[in-house]
């Protein structure tokens, strides 16, 4: 199976021959994919004026033709689907049905900018005689943006979508673990007729390349998917002179289950929705908290389709998951698993790695976990379920906002005055009751707290990339 040349994009042109900064690894078997050239300091530099001078072109092309532009796009994404859904999967390791799948999502968040770009409307405010006042949303500038290796095309695609719709240029560094899957989605944009400069691709050493971008006072605006802790640094960053951050950031998702619900049928829920892309998704449900009453049913249902899963190498017919993606998280999951172990947590299934090569983790449960478990604080990103039992939904609430995050919390009740309370209370940007459902191009998507800041998507989809210019004109003859 071929695997793309990796490149840097910058000012229309492909950038091959620069030192590696990364080998790129197939997670199902470990074998090399290829190497990943790295930008150097002169790169960004030309990255940079590139992103400025397409800012210029682009903030006056009219929406109606940055809308034809994404929606050109999209035919190439879906006239490329198995193309790009085949290098998901060779790099990231999820299911091939899967990579088709994120395929069918980033072409949603093109389509639904293209549509938004046409509503940025601004106001206009009740004026006197000779007076016009009105509030213009104007292109916020060249923006950085960062996205991670779990969703190497949506997160790419929702960020450069909402940008280009809103007349912004951006400098995309994306995922060195993950990088074909950026190339091939900025062939797409490119191909679609975007001038030159206005979306640039870079790879290297992440510090040096967000330290270098964010200090520029040619970006902007920073976006980031990732980890808390590297938000933190971005923010840090972006603050320092003074620009503006979105930044989704990771979770530790609870899901309450209340009384008198069917305990067994949540719990075969919950294992699909656990362990799709093997738990490495900041959507992932995490904190099982169910009422004592159910516990039991809960935990055998969970446990029993979990463990039943097909898993193996994504190509294969019927595997339902895939590998981790790296090693790192391959010893991160041992590591979670054998601590909440030796602190007494009980193995409902799962709790090993499978085979010697390529990163492959059982889907595991973990039942009576405590509380002072390390899992339980820090987000595994990987098929790990724990289950904790509770006296009451009071109780439960309060363990599900503990963490010092908030991205997404699941509640199945039959209850509901339950339901009205856990909406009011629950602290996380997306609630889903009695289902796993995860929120699509047309619903915000953010979190509280640790989680991050802003949101991607919905009615706010281009907000992170505007700003609001207030106009205030007098039409007395002067
Ligand atoms: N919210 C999400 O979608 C994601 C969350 N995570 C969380 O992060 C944890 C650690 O995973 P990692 O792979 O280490 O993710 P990470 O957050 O360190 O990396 C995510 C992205 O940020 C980039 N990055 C890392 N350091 C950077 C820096 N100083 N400046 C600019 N970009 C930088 C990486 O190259 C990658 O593209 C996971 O266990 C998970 O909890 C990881 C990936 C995605
Ligand atoms: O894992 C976090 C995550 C997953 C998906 C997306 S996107 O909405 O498809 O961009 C964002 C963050």
């Amino acid at each position: 199976m071929t695997y793309p040349r990796i490149g840097l994009f910058i000012d229309s042109r492909w950038i091959h021959d620069r030192p590696p900064c990364h080998d790129v690894r197939n997670p199902s078997d470990e074998s090399m994919l290829g190497p990943v050239p790295g930008a150097g300091l002169q790169d960004l530099e030309h990255a940079l004026q590139a992103a400025q001078k397409g800012f210029l072109v682009w903030r006056d092309t009219p929406p109606h033709e940055r809308a034809q532009l994404l929606r050109r796009a999209t035919a190439l994404l879906k006239e490329r689907q198995d193309e790009i859904g085949r290098i998901i999967t060779l790099e990231q390791g999820k299911p091939f049905g899967d990579g088709r799948g994120e395929v069918d999502r980033a072409i949603s968040f093109l389509e639904w900018d293209a549509a938004e770009c046409l509503r940025s409307y601004g106001t206009v405010i009740p004026s006197g005689p000779q007076q016009q006042r009105m509030v213009l949303r104007q292109p916020i500038g060249p923006v950085a943006a960062f996205t991670p290796w779990n969703v190497p095309l949506s997160s790419p695609a929702r960020k450069v979508s909402a940008a280009l719709a809103a007349g912004c240029s951006v400098i995309l560094k994306a995922a060195e673990e993950t990088p074909g899957t950026a190339c091939a989605f900025v062939q797409c944009v490119a191909d679609a007729g975007l001038p030159p400069g206005v979306l640039n691709l870079v790879f290297g050493e992440p510090s040096k390349i967000s330290t270098t971008l964010i200090a520029s006072p040619v970006i902007r605006m920073v976006t980031l998917t990732g980890s808390v802790q590297v938000g933190k640094q971005l923010a840090q960053l972006a603050a320092a002179a003074m620009k503006p951050a979105l930044l989704e950031l990771g979770g530790h998702a609870p899901v309450l289950i209340g009384e008198g619900v069917d305990g067994a049928s949540v719990g075969r829920m919950a294992a699909a929705a656990k362990m799709r892309m093997a738990g490495q998704i900041c959507a992932s449900p995490t904190r099982f908290i169910a009422h004592r009453s159910v516990y039991e049913d809960f935990v055998a249902g969970f446990a029993q389709a979990a463990g039943t899963l097909s898993v193996g190498d994504g190509f294969a017919p019927g595997v339902q998951m895939g590998p981790l993606a790296n090693g790192r998280r391959l010893a991160a999951i041992h590591a979670l698993v054998e601590d909440a172990k030796a602190r007494g947590a009980g193995v409902a299934t799962g709790g090993h790695r499978i085979g010697e090569r390529g990163y492959f983790y059982a889907p595991t449960v973990l039942a009576d976990v405590p509380l002072d478990a390390d899992a339980m604080m820090t987000e595994p990103f990987g098929p790990l379920g724990l289950c904790v039992p509770v006296e009451s939904l009071y109780e439960g609430m309060e363990l599900a906002n503990a963490l010092s995050v908030g991205l997404s919390a699941y509640a199945f009740t039959n209850s509901l005055h339950d339901a009205e309370r856990i909406t009011r209370e629950l602290e996380c940007g997306v609630l889903t009751l009695n289902s796993f459902a995860t929120p699509g191009a047309d619903a915000p998507f953010g979190g509280v707290k640790e989680s991050g800041i802003g949101r991607e998507g919905g009615a706010e989809s281009l907000d992170a990339y505007l700003f609001s210019k207030t106009v205030l004109q007098s039409t007395a003859r002067i």
